[in-house]
């Protein structure tokens, strides 16, 4: 095992499955079927394949968009994404507290505000300090005031570091949840303009696609994975899955050309693992209306796995 800074970076033996069947955060439809189409990719059976102890605790309720009023334009169905945040925050310090793997499947970003609070309370309260790696795309970094489509997965890292409307800032009482220079994005390629004003005053590591391309994917991770290995005690990823080339995984709301490859993606994950230092996972994004024979759910599933441990060898 390599060295770390305490236990936590211990493999759980127990992994606990949350379904976020969310998509009041996008401006599409479908991705609230994606921890079905995960499931359905045989999610369950690959991580007990590797050996680990998995129980499914469903998924959290959500009410239906069709019965939901849109809201402030700039903050679509807010008052829907922090009630359900909300239920998936409990659930995830809940699973972090009792020492299990928290892996949540979604449904779209807005997850990673529920998500990312429950780790965040889980931390404080055990005087850990939390690293995320983001895994997109996208930078998620727009406010209400910067959003081009009003749409909250547009959001949810900005107001994990601080940044955005108060509701999503404060939410679950810690504020900020994470400091930019323990955060790392990977893979980013679509900044909207007034995004970009939001990154460069948040200041968080970010590796663009361009970086991508001139250092290797494994320069990347592994720089990444160094630094917060020593920093910080917790670290969680959160896996959009159109971080990757929508030639193979076309099955996603918002997919932008150039993302990464095949095994860009697999090595990426297998680095993850071979560090043995990931407290949490979630993936998000997985949107089978689009998807073609739900391969990009497949895909996302065979990612999970390379995450947790699943070798060529
Ligand atoms: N999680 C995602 N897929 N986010 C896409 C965000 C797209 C765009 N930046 C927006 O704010 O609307
Ligand atoms: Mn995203
Ligand atoms: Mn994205």
């Amino acid at each position: 095992m390599p060295t770390a800074k305490n236990d936590c970076f211990m493999p759980r033996e127990n992994i606990s499955i949350i379904g976020f069947p969310m998509d009041l955060g996008s401006g599409r439809r479908g991705v609230d079927m994606g921890p079905s189409a995960l499931r359905i990719a045989n999610l369950e059976r690959r991580l007990r394949n590797l050996g680990y102890k998995v129980e499914d605790l469903g998924d959290i309720k959500i009410k239906i968009m069709e019965k939901q009023r849109v809201g402030d334009p700039k903050l679509r169905y807010l008052n829907e994404v922090l009630k359900t945040s909300l239920t998936l925050a409990r659930t995830v310090e809940k699973v972090l507290d009792k020492g299990n793997f928290p892996l949540c499947i979604g449904g779209d970003h807005s997850m990673a505000i529920g998500t990312i609070a429950g780790i965040a309370a889980h931390c404080k309260k055990n005087k850990k300090s939390l690293g995320v790696i983001w895994i997109d795309a996208h930078a998620d970094m727009n406010t209400h005031e910067t959003t081009p489509s009003g749409n909250i997965h547009g959001m949810p890292l900005a107001a994990s570091m601080g940044l955005g409307h108060p509701s999503l800032v404060n939410f679950y009482g810690i504020k900020p949840k994470l400091k930019p220079e323990h955060c790392a994005l990977i893979g980013i390629r679509s900044v909207d303009i007034e995004e970009r004003k939001n990154i460069r005053k948040l200041n968080p590591a970010v590796y663009t696609m361009s970086d991508v391309d001139k250092l290797g994917i494994h320069r990347v991770i592994s720089r990444v994975l160094k630094q917060f290995r020593q920093q910080v005690d917790h670290i969680h990823v959160s896996f959009d899955v159109d971080s990757v080339d929508p030639s193979i995984a076309p099955g996603v709301g918002t997919p932008v050309k150039g993302g990464l490859n095949y095994r860009e993606a697999h090595l990426l994950m297998e680095t993850i693992a071979e560090c043995g230092c990931m407290s949490s996972l979630e993936v998000a994004e997985v949107n089978p209306i689009l998807d073609v024979h739900n391969t990009s759910a497949v895909f996302a599933a065979e990612l999970i796995a390379s995450s947790m441990g699943q070798r060529i060898l």
